[in-house]
Formats: C-alpha cells, structure tokens, sequence
C-alpha cells in the first residue's frame, strides 16, 4: 500500500516563532527540521508521491531539486492558514491519485526516518481515518486516510481531540513520529531521539553566543 504525501512548509523565514530565536537562527533551524523531514518522506518506501505546499521560494527550489511536487500556496488565504495549505493537498491528490491513501506529514519532525514512517503507514492503511498524537498528547503530527476524499483535517490548538471527535483512530506510534518542534525544550527532546543530519549540523553549528541566547 503506497501513499501521497502532503507536506505543509512554511516559507522558512516565517517558520518557528515559538523558538523565540535570532531570525537567522530561527531560519536555520526550520530548513534543517524542513530537509530532514522532507528527506525521511521521499525515502520511505510506502510513499509513492511527495506533494510539498508552501509560500516559499527557496522552499520551492529545494523541493523541486529533491524529488517531489510542488503546489505554491496563493497570497489571499483564510485565515486558517495551515487547514488551507493542507487542502491544497488534499485537492491535488483527488485530482492526480484519488484511489491512494493520504498522509499529512507537518514539516517539523528532525528526528522522523523513512523505517519508522513505513511501519506507521502500514499500521495506518487498516484504518478508514488515523492520527498520530504530538509528542505532547494535544496536537497532532501524522493524520492519514485511506484516500483523499475521506481526509479531514483539523490541525490547530487542540487538535488531538478535534482529530477523535472526527472519528480518527489514535494510533501508537514511537518518539520519532510524535516529537514535533516548537519550542526549544522539543530540539532537545528530538535530540535525544536522534537528530536527522540537516538539524544536527545546524544545531553544532550554532555559535557558542547563538546556543546561549537560544536557551535563555
Ligand atoms: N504551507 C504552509 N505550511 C504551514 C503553514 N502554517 C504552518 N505550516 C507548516 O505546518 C507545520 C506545523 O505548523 P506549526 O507547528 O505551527 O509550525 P510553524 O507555523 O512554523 O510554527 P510557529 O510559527 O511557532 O507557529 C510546520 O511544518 C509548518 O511549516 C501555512 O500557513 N502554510
Ligand atoms: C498544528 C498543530 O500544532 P503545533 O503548531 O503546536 O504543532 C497541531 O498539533 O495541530
């Protein structure tokens, strides 16, 4: 069973205001968690198209270079920014793979591997609607379906319960799959897990003045 992939990305210079970091290192670091995301996507055996939604240009040029397709966000959205990228995808994948299952992969997840992703898949294919918890137990990170028209996303504050309340199921799944980064203490939290290359570089590469104002 394979499935298409959507991957909301943010443009990387808007991306992770909760890290309350320098602008430049908040932009380092979403590209890192974005490559190292991306990259365990593209190489998980039970994805067959990568479908990356996004506003930004140097995230179209690195999508477009790795492998997957790429649907550029319009300027007038609703506010609901991240539910309206995601169907973006949805209508993508019901006009190119309508009989394939959907998996929402937020571009976020540094210590996410394509082994890790597969099994999740493939646990996942035997349910109609699933969702994997964040790391926290209220947000959300993986939301699947057996195909795009049963997908309904309901990503935002809270969402783990919005998710049961659509009638997904909860499915178990390891650190890897649930550690999303949003604030500092998550970097760390992933870094215990294992860092993909892109964030453990990014991360080592911090200046010593850089790390310091990062965990103030
Ligand atoms: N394409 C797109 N992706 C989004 C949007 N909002 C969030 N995302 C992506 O969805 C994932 C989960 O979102 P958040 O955890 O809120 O990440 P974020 O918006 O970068 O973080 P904050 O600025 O701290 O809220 C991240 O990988 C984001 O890149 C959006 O408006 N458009
Ligand atoms: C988007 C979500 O949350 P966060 O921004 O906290 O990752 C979510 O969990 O649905």
């Amino acid at each position: 069973m394979t499935y298409t992939a959507i991957v909301p990305m943010k443009a990387w210079d808007q991306a992770k205001s909760r890290l309350h970091a320098d602008p430049h290192v908040r932009r380092t670091l979403a590209e890192a968690f974005a490559r190292d995301t991306l990259a365990a996507v593209l190489a998980c055996p039970e994805v067959s198209d990568v479908v990356v939604v996004t506003q930004g240009d140097l995230v179209v040029d690195h999508v477009r270079a790795a492998g997957a397709h790429v649907i550029q966000e319009p300027g007038d959205r609703s506010l609901d920014t991240l539910g309206s990228a995601i169907r973006h995808g949805i209508a993508w994948a019901g006009e190119h793979r309508p009989d394939v299952p959907v998996a929402v992969v937020p571009s976020d997840l540094p210590a996410l591997t394509p082994d890790a992703l597969g099994e999740l898949l493939r646990e996942a294919a035997t349910h109609p609607f699933a969702f994997v918890a964040d790391a926290n137990g209220d947000g959300t990170t993986i939301l699947t379906s057996r195909s795009p028209e049963l997908m309904r996303p309901g990503y935002g504050p809270g969402s783990a319960e919005r998710h049961r309340g659509l009638g997904a199921y909860e499915l178990v799944a390891p650190g890897a799959l649930r550690q999303d980064v949003d604030v500092l203490i998550d970097l760390a939290a992933a870094e215990r897990l294992s860092l993909g290359p892109h964030t453990r570089q990014a991360y080592a590469d911090l200046t010593a003045d850089e790390a310091s104002a990062l965990s103030r």
